[in-house]
């Protein structure tokens, strides 16, 4: 009989997992089993409770904390401010024209003091905002039309408009590619400019969509060493290990291998032995799934390509990868 997970890891850091509306009950039995952490796959982000201005669409978010609170889980708040999955009626008037800062302003406003005042309290963590390093060397900022509308302020009023609402819960900047030296570089720059300005900002989320070969164990610890400098938290919010290295684009397997498993087994064991050493600073480590069954992977970065990330099965049975995790 397996250990349940997050009680194995219960004086290190909760243990969570990323759900949608299918796998709240396809996986319900791994997650009141394994999980003490639930975050929305994609049921919290603008698109999905404010498609329309004024038009919110709680149902799928609310049945996600009712599940939450009926088995004792915590939930983490993903995401308030992004520049993808967030409707275009934001950034536009009625005639299509850019909308004016002021405007823009008011809209982020509604939505993140709508969506964080509901849940007021109940969410121990939010990434109030999303992506916003660039991946292209020599840029700091992606561009997006928060940026292109508002400057770099919409991080920090983001992050007010956050706090605000809900002086309580821990405020994440939330970001992937984070143990890439240069984008760590990148992050650390804007993470400790919201600090010296006294932002309200509690936390780094380390997105951790890591694969067999990458990254090393020394550029994790170095972007943990880095960004827990700036005397912040620090939680994995999207982990999955990929089978695939990000730029493999081959379609060939029905099945992972035995040689792809066996690694994924050895970085599973690295890993979680090196976040077990940062105990003192990682405050959560959440799977971007539950188990090989549903990963977000089987459809990025190639469409349709079958993915086996996490440490259950398709048939939601625990992988060798699973008894690293909890024999130490
Ligand atoms: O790993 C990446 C590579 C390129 C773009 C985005 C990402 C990760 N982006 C994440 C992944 C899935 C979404 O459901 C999450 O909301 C998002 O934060």
């Amino acid at each position: 009989m397996p250990p349940s997970l997050y009680a194995k890891y219960k004086d290190y850091f909760p243990i969570g997992a990323a759900v949608n509306s299918k796998t709240l009950h396809s996986e319900q039995e791994l997650l009141k089993k394994h999980f003490n952490s639930i975050t929305a796959e994609n049921e919290m982000k603008p698109i999905l409770l404010q498609p329309q201005e004024g038009i919110f669409t709680f149902e799928k978010s609310d049945e996600m904390f009712a599940f939450a609170e009926a088995n004792n889980k915590m939930v983490r708040g993903h995401t308030l401010v992004w520049h993808n999955q967030t409707p275009d009626w934001f950034f536009e008037n009625e005639d299509g024209t850019q909308v004016s800062r002021e405007k823009l302003i008011e809209r982020m406003e509604t939505h993140i003091t709508t969506v964080v005042s509901r849940y007021k309290g109940r969410v121990y963590a939010w990434d109030v905002v999303n992506e916003v390093i660039s991946d292209h060397e020599g840029e700091y900022l992606r561009k997006s039309k928060w940026l292109d509308i508002l400057g770099e302020d919409f991080i920090s009023i983001a992050f007010e408009i956050a706090h605000k609402a809900d002086p309580e819960a821990s405020l994440f900047y939330n970001d992937y590619n984070e143990s890439d030296p240069e984008k760590r570089e990148k992050i650390y720059r804007l993470v400790k400019s919201l600090k010296d300005k006294g932002v309200p900002i509690h936390g780094v989320g380390l997105q951790a969509h890591w694969n067999i070969y990458g990254p090393t164990i020394d550029d994790i610890r170095a972007a943990i060493e880095r960004y827990s400098s700036l005397g912040l938290q620090l939680q994995l919010t999207e982990l999955d290990v990929s089978v695939f290295e990000h730029g493999d684009k081959r379609t060939d397997l029905t099945e992972p291998t035995e040689e792809l498993l066996e690694l994924q087994e050895k970085r599973y064991d690295e890993f979680f032995k090196l976040l077990r050493e940062y105990r003192d600073v990682i405050t959560g480590v959440t799977f971007w799934g539950v188990s090989d069954r549903y990963t977000w992977l089987s459809d990025f970065p190639v469409r349709g390509r079958k993915n086996w990330p996490f440490v259950f099965d398709v048939d939601q049975n625990p992988k060798e990868s699973f008894w690293k995790l909890v024999n130490f």
